[in-house]
Protein backbone atom coordinates (compact mmCIF):
# COMPACT_ATOMS: atom_id res chain seq x y z
CA UNK A 1 0.00 0.00 0.00
CA UNK A 2 1.48 3.52 -0.82
CA UNK A 3 2.27 6.14 1.67
CA UNK A 4 0.04 9.36 0.82
CA UNK A 5 1.71 11.42 3.43
CA UNK A 6 5.84 11.11 4.65
CA UNK A 7 6.75 13.80 6.94
CA UNK A 8 10.36 13.18 8.54
CA UNK A 9 11.11 15.58 11.26
CA UNK A 10 9.51 18.00 10.25
CA UNK A 11 9.61 21.51 12.44
CA UNK A 12 8.08 24.30 11.83
CA UNK A 13 8.64 27.72 13.36
CA UNK A 14 7.71 31.47 13.25
CA UNK A 15 10.09 33.30 14.51
CA UNK A 16 11.45 32.50 18.59
CA UNK A 17 8.21 30.13 18.55
CA UNK A 18 8.05 26.35 17.24
CA UNK A 19 4.50 25.20 15.78
CA UNK A 20 5.82 21.63 15.89
CA UNK A 21 9.05 20.31 16.64
CA UNK A 22 10.76 17.86 14.57
CA UNK A 23 7.24 15.48 13.80
CA UNK A 24 7.24 11.99 12.24
CA UNK A 25 4.54 10.92 10.32
CA UNK A 26 3.45 8.55 7.30
CA UNK A 27 -0.34 8.18 6.54
CA UNK A 28 -0.89 5.01 3.99
CA UNK A 29 -4.00 4.58 1.74
CA UNK A 30 -7.39 4.27 3.01
CA UNK A 31 -5.98 5.00 6.29
CA UNK A 32 -8.72 7.48 8.63
CA UNK A 33 -6.41 9.55 10.98
CA UNK A 34 -7.65 11.86 13.85
CA UNK A 35 -5.04 14.27 15.36
CA UNK A 36 -6.18 15.48 18.84
CA UNK A 37 -4.89 17.72 21.26
CA UNK A 38 -5.37 20.34 23.47
CA UNK A 39 -5.60 24.65 21.94
CA UNK A 40 -2.69 25.99 20.85
CA UNK A 41 -0.77 22.05 20.40
CA UNK A 42 -0.23 22.73 16.72
CA UNK A 43 -2.94 20.65 15.22
CA UNK A 44 -3.74 23.17 12.35
CA UNK A 45 -0.54 23.67 11.82
CA UNK A 46 -0.05 20.06 11.34
CA UNK A 47 -3.08 20.21 8.80
CA UNK A 48 -1.62 23.17 6.78
CA UNK A 49 1.93 21.07 6.80
CA UNK A 50 -0.21 17.89 5.14
CA UNK A 51 -2.30 20.23 2.73
CA UNK A 52 0.88 21.57 0.68
CA UNK A 53 -0.07 25.36 2.65
CA UNK A 54 2.89 25.87 4.59
CA UNK A 55 6.96 24.50 4.28
CA UNK A 56 8.50 22.94 6.42
CA UNK A 57 11.40 25.09 8.68
CA UNK A 58 13.44 21.60 8.96
CA UNK A 59 12.57 18.32 8.02
CA UNK A 60 11.02 16.51 4.79
CA UNK A 61 7.10 16.56 3.55
CA UNK A 62 6.24 13.84 0.81
CA UNK A 63 3.02 14.41 -0.24
CA UNK A 64 1.39 11.81 -2.89
CA UNK A 65 4.83 10.93 -4.05
CA UNK A 66 6.50 13.89 -4.01
CA UNK A 67 8.77 15.86 -1.69
CA UNK A 68 7.25 19.48 -1.03
CA UNK A 69 9.90 21.97 -2.45
CA UNK A 70 10.39 20.19 -5.28
CA UNK A 71 7.42 20.66 -7.26
CA UNK A 72 4.51 22.56 -8.23
CA UNK A 73 2.59 22.98 -5.79
CA UNK A 74 -0.70 23.96 -7.44
CA UNK A 75 -0.58 20.89 -9.46
CA UNK A 76 -0.16 19.06 -6.09
CA UNK A 77 -2.72 20.59 -4.06
CA UNK A 78 -6.09 20.32 -6.04
CA UNK A 79 -4.92 16.31 -5.02
CA UNK A 80 -5.80 17.30 -1.66
CA UNK A 81 -9.08 18.34 -0.21
CA UNK A 82 -9.08 20.22 2.72
CA UNK A 83 -11.90 21.84 5.01
CA UNK A 84 -11.15 24.75 7.70
CA UNK A 85 -13.22 27.18 9.62
CA UNK A 86 -11.05 29.51 7.82
CA UNK A 87 -11.58 28.61 4.60
CA UNK A 88 -15.30 28.41 5.04
CA UNK A 89 -15.08 32.21 6.00
CA UNK A 90 -13.63 32.82 2.42
CA UNK A 91 -16.56 31.26 0.78
CA UNK A 92 -18.81 33.82 -1.30
CA UNK A 93 -22.17 34.03 1.05
CA UNK A 94 -24.20 35.13 -1.97
CA UNK A 95 -22.97 31.53 -3.95
CA UNK A 96 -25.58 28.97 -5.15
CA UNK A 97 -24.55 25.67 -2.77
CA UNK A 98 -23.97 23.81 -6.01
CA UNK A 99 -21.35 26.86 -7.31
CA UNK A 100 -19.84 26.34 -4.49
CA UNK A 101 -18.97 22.86 -4.53
CA UNK A 102 -18.39 22.58 -8.51
CA UNK A 103 -16.32 25.51 -8.35
CA UNK A 104 -14.33 23.53 -6.60
CA UNK A 105 -13.59 21.52 -10.03
CA UNK A 106 -11.48 24.93 -10.68
CA UNK A 107 -10.03 25.99 -7.95
CA UNK A 108 -11.48 29.13 -7.33
CA UNK A 109 -13.53 30.05 -4.62
CA UNK A 110 -16.96 31.23 -6.47
CA UNK A 111 -18.35 30.94 -9.30
CA UNK A 112 -17.24 33.03 -12.26
CA UNK A 113 -16.95 32.50 -15.79
CA UNK A 114 -15.95 29.13 -16.13
CA UNK A 115 -17.65 26.75 -18.17
CA UNK A 116 -19.27 24.15 -16.16
CA UNK A 117 -18.99 20.40 -17.84
CA UNK A 118 -22.03 18.56 -17.29
CA UNK A 119 -19.84 15.84 -15.92
CA UNK A 120 -18.74 18.32 -12.97
CA UNK A 121 -22.23 19.21 -12.08
CA UNK A 122 -23.51 15.69 -11.89
CA UNK A 123 -20.13 14.82 -9.65
CA UNK A 124 -21.16 17.94 -7.42
CA UNK A 125 -25.08 17.03 -7.29
CA UNK A 126 -24.18 13.62 -6.49
CA UNK A 127 -21.75 14.59 -3.46
CA UNK A 128 -24.60 16.93 -2.22
CA UNK A 129 -26.67 13.68 -2.47
CA UNK A 130 -23.24 11.96 -0.38
CA UNK A 131 -23.63 14.36 2.41
CA UNK A 132 -27.14 14.41 2.06
CA UNK A 133 -27.88 18.00 1.19
CA UNK A 134 -28.98 17.24 -2.41
CA UNK A 135 -32.19 19.55 -1.71
CA UNK A 136 -30.09 22.84 -0.39
CA UNK A 137 -28.71 22.68 -4.19
CA UNK A 138 -29.94 25.90 -5.05
CA UNK A 139 -29.82 27.98 -1.35
CA UNK A 140 -27.16 30.46 -1.18
CA UNK A 141 -24.54 29.47 0.99
CA UNK A 142 -24.66 32.55 3.78
CA UNK A 143 -28.82 31.12 4.26
CA UNK A 144 -27.18 27.75 5.58
CA UNK A 145 -26.76 26.54 9.29
CA UNK A 146 -23.98 25.89 10.44
CA UNK A 147 -24.22 21.75 10.12
CA UNK A 148 -25.63 22.72 6.16
CA UNK A 149 -22.08 24.34 5.72
CA UNK A 150 -20.12 21.77 7.15
CA UNK A 151 -21.14 19.00 4.88
CA UNK A 152 -21.05 21.73 1.82
CA UNK A 153 -17.28 22.32 2.49
CA UNK A 154 -16.38 18.45 2.76
CA UNK A 155 -18.69 18.33 -0.43
CA UNK A 156 -16.35 20.63 -1.78
CA UNK A 157 -13.49 19.18 -0.64
CA UNK A 158 -14.46 16.04 -2.42
CA UNK A 159 -15.08 17.71 -5.92
CA UNK A 160 -11.77 17.49 -6.87
CA UNK A 161 -11.41 13.35 -6.41
CA UNK A 162 -8.86 13.75 -3.42
CA UNK A 163 -6.01 11.58 -2.40
CA UNK A 164 -6.26 12.92 0.82
CA UNK A 165 -9.26 14.50 3.12
CA UNK A 166 -8.14 16.90 5.62
CA UNK A 167 -11.11 18.19 8.10
CA UNK A 168 -10.07 20.55 10.54
CA UNK A 169 -12.88 20.26 13.27
CA UNK A 170 -15.49 19.13 11.22
CA UNK A 171 -17.96 19.05 13.88
CA UNK A 172 -17.46 22.21 15.94
CA UNK A 173 -20.03 24.34 16.96
CA UNK A 174 -22.53 22.01 15.91
CA UNK A 175 -25.27 20.95 18.80
CA UNK A 176 -25.51 17.46 19.40
CA UNK A 177 -27.88 16.29 17.00
CA UNK A 178 -26.27 18.40 14.02
CA UNK A 179 -22.78 16.49 15.67
CA UNK A 180 -24.16 12.58 15.45
CA UNK A 181 -25.82 13.04 12.06
CA UNK A 182 -22.46 14.49 10.29
CA UNK A 183 -20.37 11.87 12.48
CA UNK A 184 -22.65 9.22 11.09
CA UNK A 185 -22.15 11.15 7.27
CA UNK A 186 -18.19 10.59 8.08
CA UNK A 187 -18.58 6.96 8.97
CA UNK A 188 -20.26 6.47 5.73
CA UNK A 189 -17.51 7.80 3.78
CA UNK A 190 -14.90 6.50 5.88
CA UNK A 191 -15.89 2.79 5.44
CA UNK A 192 -15.73 3.49 1.84
CA UNK A 193 -12.74 1.57 0.19
CA UNK A 194 -12.44 4.17 -2.25
CA UNK A 195 -12.81 6.87 -0.17
CA UNK A 196 -9.19 9.41 0.18
CA UNK A 197 -7.04 8.84 3.25
CA UNK A 198 -8.13 11.26 5.49
CA UNK A 199 -6.90 13.30 8.46
CA UNK A 200 -9.46 15.02 10.79
CA UNK A 201 -8.54 17.02 13.76
CA UNK A 202 -10.36 17.57 16.79
CA UNK A 203 -10.42 18.37 20.46
CA UNK A 204 -12.74 16.21 21.70
CA UNK A 205 -12.63 11.70 21.75
CA UNK A 206 -16.69 12.46 21.33
CA UNK A 207 -15.67 14.08 17.76
CA UNK A 208 -14.13 10.84 16.69
CA UNK A 209 -16.01 9.17 13.79
CA UNK A 210 -16.35 5.61 13.78
CA UNK A 211 -13.95 4.19 10.91
CA UNK A 212 -11.14 6.29 12.19
CA UNK A 213 -8.32 4.05 12.08
CA UNK A 214 -5.27 5.41 13.50
CA UNK A 215 -4.92 8.13 16.23
CA UNK A 216 -1.93 10.83 16.25
CA UNK A 217 -2.00 12.97 20.01
CA UNK A 218 -0.27 16.25 19.97
CA UNK A 219 0.75 18.59 22.75
CA UNK A 220 3.46 21.64 22.88
CA UNK A 221 3.74 21.21 19.10
CA UNK A 222 5.43 17.18 20.01
CA UNK A 223 3.90 13.93 19.01
CA UNK A 224 2.65 12.23 22.61
CA UNK A 225 1.62 9.50 20.94
CA UNK A 226 0.85 7.90 17.24
CA UNK A 227 -0.43 4.33 15.71
CA UNK A 228 -3.61 2.56 15.49
CA UNK A 229 -6.09 4.13 17.03
CA UNK A 230 -6.92 1.34 20.03
CA UNK A 231 -3.24 1.14 20.82
CA UNK A 232 -2.57 5.01 21.08
CA UNK A 233 -5.77 6.58 22.48
CA UNK A 234 -5.24 5.18 26.06
CA UNK A 235 -6.03 6.97 29.92
CA UNK A 236 -2.18 7.02 30.12
CA UNK A 237 -1.62 8.64 26.73
CA UNK A 238 -4.69 10.73 26.46
CA UNK A 239 -4.03 12.34 30.45
CA UNK A 240 -0.36 13.25 28.93
CA UNK A 241 -1.63 14.77 26.18
CA UNK A 242 -4.33 17.29 28.03
CA UNK A 243 -2.16 16.89 31.36
CA UNK A 244 -5.12 15.64 33.16
CA UNK A 245 -5.64 12.24 34.65
CA UNK A 246 -8.44 11.37 32.13
CA UNK A 247 -10.24 8.04 31.49
CA UNK A 248 -11.36 7.13 28.39
CA UNK A 249 -14.07 4.57 26.93
CA UNK A 250 -14.96 3.14 23.58
CA UNK A 251 -18.11 1.62 22.48
CA UNK A 252 -18.81 0.27 18.89
CA UNK A 253 -16.21 2.51 17.76
CA UNK A 254 -17.32 5.73 19.04
CA UNK A 255 -14.74 7.03 22.26
CA UNK A 256 -15.94 9.20 25.12
CA UNK A 257 -13.37 10.41 27.88
CA UNK A 258 -13.54 11.89 31.82
CA UNK A 259 -11.70 13.03 34.46
CA UNK A 260 -10.49 11.20 37.05
CA UNK A 261 -12.16 12.09 40.08
CA UNK A 262 -9.44 12.98 42.78
CA UNK A 263 -11.64 12.15 45.57
CA UNK A 264 -11.50 8.82 45.06
N1 LIG B 1 2.58 32.95 12.64
C1 LIG B 1 2.74 32.56 13.90
N2 LIG B 1 3.69 33.07 14.69
C2 LIG B 1 3.85 32.65 15.98
N3 LIG B 1 3.08 31.70 16.56
C3 LIG B 1 2.11 31.16 15.81
C4 LIG B 1 1.87 31.54 14.46
N4 LIG B 1 0.84 30.81 13.98
C5 LIG B 1 0.44 30.01 15.00
N5 LIG B 1 1.19 30.23 16.10
C6 LIG B 1 1.08 29.54 17.40
O1 LIG B 1 1.39 28.17 17.17
C7 LIG B 1 0.67 27.36 18.08
C8 LIG B 1 -0.04 26.24 17.33
O2 LIG B 1 -1.11 26.79 16.60
P1 LIG B 1 -2.21 25.86 15.91
O3 LIG B 1 -3.25 26.76 15.33
O4 LIG B 1 -1.54 24.92 14.99
O5 LIG B 1 -2.76 25.08 17.16
P2 LIG B 1 -4.07 24.16 17.29
O6 LIG B 1 -3.64 22.91 17.98
O7 LIG B 1 -4.73 24.01 15.97
O8 LIG B 1 -4.94 25.04 18.26
P3 LIG B 1 -6.55 25.19 18.42
O9 LIG B 1 -7.00 23.87 18.91
O10 LIG B 1 -6.68 26.25 19.43
O11 LIG B 1 -7.10 25.55 17.07
C9 LIG B 1 -0.26 28.28 18.85
O12 LIG B 1 0.31 28.56 20.10
C10 LIG B 1 -0.30 29.53 18.00
O13 LIG B 1 -0.50 30.70 18.78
Amino acid sequence: MAAVAELAGVTITRGTSVLLDSIDLTIFEGERWVVLGPNGAGKTTLLQVLAAHMYPSDGVVGLLGDVVGTVDVFELRPRIGLTSAALADRLPRGERVLDVVVSAAHAVLGRGNEEYEQMDLEQARNLLSDLRIDHLADRTFGTLSEGERKRTQIARALMTDPELLLLDEPAGGLDLAGRESLLLTLSELFVDPDAPATVLVTHHVEEIPEGVTHCLLLADATVVAEGPIRETLTDENLSRTFDMPLHVTELDGRWSARSVSRHG
